[in-house]
């Protein structure tokens, strides 16, 4: 499989390089100057991408990739990657859920947490020594709320075991009720938000969940209500969302996600309502290494002709 050219466009995890480099040629493309040139070159050999939630496989790329079979994916979003092109051409598609669940929703407990005590302010209320002028101002309690999940797969589901623990009531929206669930179902994201104190968003993005989050949602969540963003940025209008937090027409926001990653809007370094996170929900040595461990996983079965381990498409 030496000959095999896997490109990668962004570097993700060094223990994946080292994965991939033992087994294909691994070509990594933030490390030449001149890209498109490089991938005209090697068109003829690569046969594979490894992208991720910030660089996937657009329709121009796969295009100048005749050879390409497979893309696997070092995240469990696949929104970077033309579907329809990929599904047109044959060409295979493999992310890496389950192993993240459970980082990713301990992150969206965090993060709530966070929101509703003031973790990160009251830590900084610590660190500049104003604590020995007066006590810290009191919080919100998270035990109790009614938590409201956008989306109940994987991610959706271990929010609210989570939270159950915290003796949580909870709701969820998704595009179709779950026989299955003891949860509560509101048919619209509206009166979910209407209903709940804490919205968390944990659906994939897709044209029909961007902006999902739009004003009248948040109007609905108000000013007592948190939101809170570990799906993909574009989920949320973040223009709304900001005018809604600097009105006070929101309670709160926790987000490890935003619609122009890295960018954040610098109107919210100044809220102390909101916790602002680089999204880093998979973002831990073990859950990172065990997406490694699937994306060769995935390309090695592929080339082996043997069933995929996590195919999407
Ligand atoms: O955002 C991260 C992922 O999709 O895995």
């Amino acid at each position: 499989m030496e000959s095999i050219g896997v490109l990668m466009p962004i570097p993700m995890s060094s223990y994946l390089e080292q994965e991939l480099e033992k087994r294909f040629n691994l070509l990594k493309l933030w490390t030449v100057p001149h890209k498109t040139q490089f991938i005209k070159d090697h068109s003829a050999s690569i046969r594979a991408i490894v992208g991720n939630a910030s660089a996937g496989a657009d329709g121009e790329l796969i295009a100048a990739l005749p050879k390409l079979e497979i893309i696997s994916s070092f995240s469990v979003g696949i929104d970077k990657v033309d579907l329809k092109t990929c599904k047109e051409k044959g060409i295979r598609v493999t992310n890496t859920p389950d192993v993240l669940t459970d980082d990713v929703a301990d992150l969206a407990i965090g993060l709530t947490l966070a929101v509703l005590r003031r973790l990160c302010e009251s830590e900084r209320y610590v660190r500049s020594g104003q604590w020995k002028k007066g006590d810290y101002k009191l919080t919100t309690k998270f035990t109790g709320k009614t938590v409201g999940i956008i989306g109940l797969g994987r991610i959706g589901k271990a929010v609210a075991k989570r939270a159950e623990a915290f003796s949580c009531p909870i709701a969820y929206f998704s595009r179709t009720e779950k026989p299955d669930s003891k949860f509560k179902y509101y048919p619209t994201v509206v009166e979910l938000a209407a209903n709940c104190d804490v919205l968390v968003v944990a659906c994939p993005l897709t044209e029909e969940t961007r902006h999902i989050i739009n004003r009248q949602v948040i109007n609905a969540l108000g000013p007592k209500g948190v939101l809170i963003n570990i799906g993909r940025g574009p989920h949320v209008d973040e223009a709304e969302l900001v005018s809604a937090l600097v009105e006070g027409r929101l309670g709160g926001a926790g987000l490890d996600v935003y619609e122009n990653e890295p960018e954040v809007p610098e109107v919210l370094f100044a809220l102390e309502n909101v916790v602002l996170l680089p999204h880093v929900g998979s973002g831990t040595v073990e859950t990172r290494n065990a997406m490694a461990d699937l994306v060769v996983g995935n390309l090695e079965a592929h080339f082996l002709k043997k069933p995929l381990l996590t195919p999407v498409a």
